[in-house]
């Protein structure tokens, strides 16, 4: 299989800040593959490495096996970034024109236009006057004018409403069963869930977990059992935190929880030594707050 993209033990410092750390990944054809992570995490800097903005500190990329600012590489990549500039003084249909004649093998007017979701009217209007909404779909179009191969989408559900949102992704997925490869942003999981192949989860500049969906939920998305206090004796939590099978012991809402690995594990040894706790539940971990725990592990163990 072709390899789309090599991401070789990249970083890239700014000043003293390391904002991407030693990342490494290989992307094949005709995946949907999410950079996952809180703000801050590097996915920007990581996206604009590989689409040659900036220059990595140390490391390697190689889109189509050539580097970033390669001409070819250029042809057959597309991307809409977050702020979605479009020219002063065009018209809509001059925009998707000029863009198009950058191109060597542009998509076809008619099927770009169609991706704009705009009316027919709408294309005679200045591209600055369009909405949020309108923009951003101009910006999926410019990112398309030259039918690429691999489309690089940053965040590019923020700011829209949930049937546009919706539409976005029918069309990523249309995208992707015609063997284009999309690399996307997002702060979050129930959206890379829904939508990627496979996600690359950052946290801190590092890569802290590549796998699918249902590979990075099984590792995030722990069982728990939470316990109000009856009464708080000193060392409720470290008892607590001892219970066979429990991997963290934290507060929330009110109520104690423990994740586990084994809820039935855990409960029987709750029940069996009296810890002065009452109202016991089990719960099924979600997924978003798993995620917000698992940054927040990693961020106090460093
Ligand atoms: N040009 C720059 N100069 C200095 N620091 C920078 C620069 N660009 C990014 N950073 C820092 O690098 C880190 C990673 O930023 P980056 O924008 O890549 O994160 P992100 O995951 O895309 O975040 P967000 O979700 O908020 O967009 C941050 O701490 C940021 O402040």
């Amino acid at each position: 299989m072709e390899s789309i993209l090599e991401v070789n033990q990249v970083s890239k410092t700014f000043k003293d800040k390391k904002a991407v750390n030693r990342i490494s990944f290989r992307i094949d054809k005709g995946d949907i593959i999410a950079i996952l992570g809180p703000n801050g995490a590097g996915k920007t800097t990581a996206i604009s490495m590989m689409l040659g903005l900036l220059e990595p500190t140390e490391g390697t990329i190689r889109l189509f096996g050539k580097p970033p600012k390669d001409r070819t590489v250029r042809e057959r990549t597309g991307a809409m970034l977050q702020e979605v500039s479009v020219m002063d003084r065009l018209r809509v249909k001059e925009v998707l024109e000029l863009v198009r004649s950058y191109y060597p093998n542009p998509l076809d007017m008619e099927t770009l236009v169609r991706l704009t979701g705009l009316a027919e009217g709408d294309l005679k209007r200045f591209a600055e006057k369009l909405s949020g909404g309108q923009k951003r779909n101009l910006g999926f179009a410019l990112a398309m004018a030259g039918n690429p191969d691999l489309l690089f989408f940053d965040e590019p559900t923020v700011g829209l409403d949930i049937s546009a949102r919706r539409r976005f992704w029918d069309r990523v997925r249309e995208l992707a069963a015609l063997g284009k490869t999309v690399i996307f942003t997002t702060h979050y999981l129930q959206e890379a869930d829904d939508n990627a192949d496979r996600i690359l989860l950052f946290h801190q500049g590092s890569i802290v977990a590549d796998g699918t969906p249902e590979e990075i939920k099984s590792r995030i998305v722990k069982r728990a059992v939470s316990v109000l206090p009856r009464d708080e004796g000193p060392d409720l939590r470290e008892k607590l935190r001892r219970l066979p099978m429990v991997s963290e012991c934290y507060d929330k809402d009110g109520r104690i929880y423990l994740a586990t690995e084994d809820t039935d594990v855990t409960l029987a040894a709750l029940f069996a030594q009296n810890l002065g706790v009452r109202d016991i539940r089990t719960e099924q971990g979600r997924l978003d707050e798993a995620f917000e725990q698992l940054t927040l592990n990693l961020k106090e163990a460093k």
